[in-house]
């Protein structure tokens, strides 16, 4: 059961809403992101800037060609081309700028909290020390909070197609920045490196003191997300989808009130489900889960948080102004803040929704 029911006369409002005005509800109720990997984020007029101003040359021959490409057939045909934009971040200055410009746009959508990942294997293998990478996103997160009144935070993700001895390795060169982050995930390809593989780098995250999350469910199977509980240790799991399969597993999930971080346009786009309108997030919700609508990597799938929640619920008609309650509410709910924090957000929901 969710500890965010609405109130009564909330409930009266939401019920009376006529359809019309839900993409408006979904666009200025304030919600909480919790999955967006800020790679993922460069847009291609951005990654065409960074290539000429760093003088990397790209395969691609112009923005035009380079979205082109943007057709994906599962994970790992987006990851190849996700890895190949972010060769162009080299400076400081370069990761600031991404991630100041993923956080206006948050800002654009009413989204109040971004927990945000950062791959910095990704750079480190380049070349790239660790501390550009994390002053450059630092400097966008205080910026945010001072000029844009968004609360973020960083998430330090793992390679799960690298070693477990990488991970550790990237985890100690992270430490001197320990304060620059609050949590450590499992991210890239999913099938065929199980969460098992990182039990003892993340045991060591744990004892840190860091949050833990992990990809899981994506495109692998529920079994993966069954590791992710038990051997990880995970506070939430990204994606989740696949839970389904396991009638166990499910209400394991909704007893815990483990958060399943949902990303409609990432599943569309990387051929988890065939259509929108085939998405789960409606039968997630029924069975009691603690979903949310995140936007994954929304320069490559076709739009940021306000986008995801639009498109979704035009798909799915059992998806209403309820749901789109229950789906910020779960967002806080979800998120690494205090719980008056949380309360302070709700109340914000709920003064929207009176509104709308
Ligand atoms: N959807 C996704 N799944 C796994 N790794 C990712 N890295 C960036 N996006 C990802
Ligand atoms: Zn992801």
């Amino acid at each position: 059961m969710s500890p965010y029911a609405p109130s009564e006369s909330v409930a009266r409002a939401l019920d009376a809403l006529p359809r019309e005005r839900l993409p408006a509800l979904l666009r200025l109720m304030p919600k909480a992101e919790l999955h967006i990997h800020i790679e993922g984020s460069l847009e291609p007029e951005l990654i065409f800037k960074l290539a000429q101003r760093n003088g990397v040359t790209l395969p691609y021959a112009s923005v035009e060609a380079l979205r082109a490409a943007y057709a994906f057939t599962d994970l790992q045909s987006f990851l190849d081309i996700y890895y190949a934009g972010a060769s162009v971040l080299l400076k400081e200055a370069d990761f600031f700028e991404m991630a100041w410009a993923y956080l206006e746009r948050a800002a654009a959508d009413n989204v109040v909290h971004a927990e945000i990942f950062f791959d910095p294997q990704t750079h480190t293998e380049r070349g790239v020390p660790f501390e550009t990478v994390i002053l450059g996103l630092d400097h966008a997160v205080h910026r945010a909070h001072t000029e844009l009144g968004v609360s973020a935070r960083l998430i330090l993700c793992f390679l799960r197609h690298l070693s477990e001895e990488d991970a550790f390795k990237t985890l100690e060169a992270a430490l001197p920045w320990r304060h620059h982050f609050i949590g450590v995930g499992l991210d890239s390809s999913e099938m065929g490196f199980p969460p098992a593989k990182f039990e003892r780098v993340f045991a060591r995250a744990r004892e840190l003191g860091f949050h833990i999350v992990a990809h899981a469910g994506e495109e692998g199977p529920p079994a993966y997300i069954t590791e992710a509980l038990d051997l990880l240790h995970t506070e939430r799991i990204d994606h989740g989808v696949r839970c389904l399969e396991d009638a166990g597993l499910v209400a394991r999930l909704a007893a815990s009130r483990m958060p399943l971080t949902v990303c409609p346009l990432s599943n569309l786009k990387l051929c988890v489900f065939k259509t929108l309108a085939e998405h789960n997030l409606p039968a997630l919700l029924d069975v009691g889960l603690c979903a949310m609508v995140n936007s994954d990597d929304p320069a490559y799938f076709g739009g940021y948080l306000n986008q995801n929640f639009v498109e979704t619920f035009a798909a799915l008609p059992q998806l209403g102004a309820r749901q789109a309650w229950q789906l910020a509410a779960n967002s806080f709910e979800a998120s690494f803040v205090s719980d008056e924090q949380k309360a302070h957000w709700l109340h914000q929901l709920e003064v929207a929704v009176l509104s709308a």
